[in-house]
């Protein structure tokens, strides 16, 4: 579905991208993580045209995205950073509009008002684009990224500025879409909503990709142990081990209490990938 083979972007001098190499398959859920300004919505950019890589070679769909036509951007559901869209617009009006070029492409397009219900600004049918909260606003772009059952779903910090309970929402909006076998490439900076909806994880660190795998696989490449924690003749006690199970089996469990083992998480490993790279840097 995607394919990057040693893409380099620079804007002017700024070289932002760095071989950028990486194949993501259909059905696939990947999302990318890094720090601010590495380089993530450059690369977002450069998948759906907008910007076209210095060097190396970009195919979306087996096609050069810089040189796709119309055609080749409406089998993609978008949610961007920047718009480019008419702020006056009220929401319905924008939908329809994009409803209207997905069906002149051939392409079977959803209820508008069921769209907005899902992402939950059904209310906000009738407001002026620019009148919408950052949220809201998000919840839109995401309801235009959906309406024509895309294929392949970019979104760029999806549920940026949304409140806990519209992104569960937006979640469970994605996990759907996700079950109907969508290919999914995300940015984002919640590194709970990346483990949530991924299957793979890109790290991407000043313009590099520096960890692909699992989010199960990048916790292990963590050599942090384990923590295990317990209380005994009143005092905490906390000793780090790989080998759990080996270790609680030695403690005299009928004399302790408040036994807790707590494992890496993604963001464990996030820091510790991203802390070796700039110490190598
Ligand atoms: N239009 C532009 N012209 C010149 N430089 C740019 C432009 N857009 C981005 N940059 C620079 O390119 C680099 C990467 O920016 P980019 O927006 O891709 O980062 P990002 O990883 O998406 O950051 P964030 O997490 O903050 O959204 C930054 O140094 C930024 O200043």
């Amino acid at each position: 579905m995607i394919e990057a083979r040693e893409v380099n972007f620079s804007y002017g001098k700024n070289h932002v991208l760095h071989d950028v190499s990486l194949t993501i398959e259909p059905g696939e859920v990947v999302a990318l993580l890094g720090p601010n300004g590495v380089g993530k919505t450059t690369l977002v950019e450069n998948l759906v045209g907008t910007l076209s890589p210095s060097s190396g070679r970009l195919e979306v769909f087996g096609e050069t995205p810089s040189s796709g036509n119309s055609a080749f951007l409406t089998r993609i559901g978008l949610v961007q950073q920047h718009w480019a869209d008419h702020p006056k617009w009220r929401v319905v009006e924008h939908l329809t509009w994009i409803a209207a070029a997905h069906r002149s492409a051939g392409r079977r397009v959803r209820d508008i008002t069921e769209t907005l219900e899902a992402v939950g600004v059904a209310d906000k049918a009738t407001a002026v684009l620019r009148t919408l909260s950052g949220g809201q606003r998000r919840r839109v772009d995401l309801a235009a990224a959906l309406l024509a059952y895309p294929p392949l779903l970019i979104l760029d910090e999806p549920t940026t500025g949304l409140d806990p309970a519209g992104k569960a929402q937006i979640h469970d909006l994605l996990d759907s879409v996700i079950d109907e076998g969508v290919t999914v490439f995300l940015t984002t900076h919640d590194l709970s909503e990346a483990e949530k909806l991924a299957s793979r994880i890109f790290i991407m660190n000043n313009g590099r990709i520096i960890a692909d795998g699992a989010p199960w696989q990048l916790r292990e490449e963590l050599v942090a142990p384990v923590q295990v924690t317990w209380r005994a003749e009143g005092k905490q006690h906390v000793h780090a081990t790989n080998e759990v199970e080996a270790f609680v089996a030695t403690l005299p469990l009928s004399e302790i209490s408040h036994l807790t083992i707590t494992r890496p998480t993604l963001e464990d490993a996030y820091l510790s990938i991203i802390g070796k790279d700039d110490d190598a840097a």
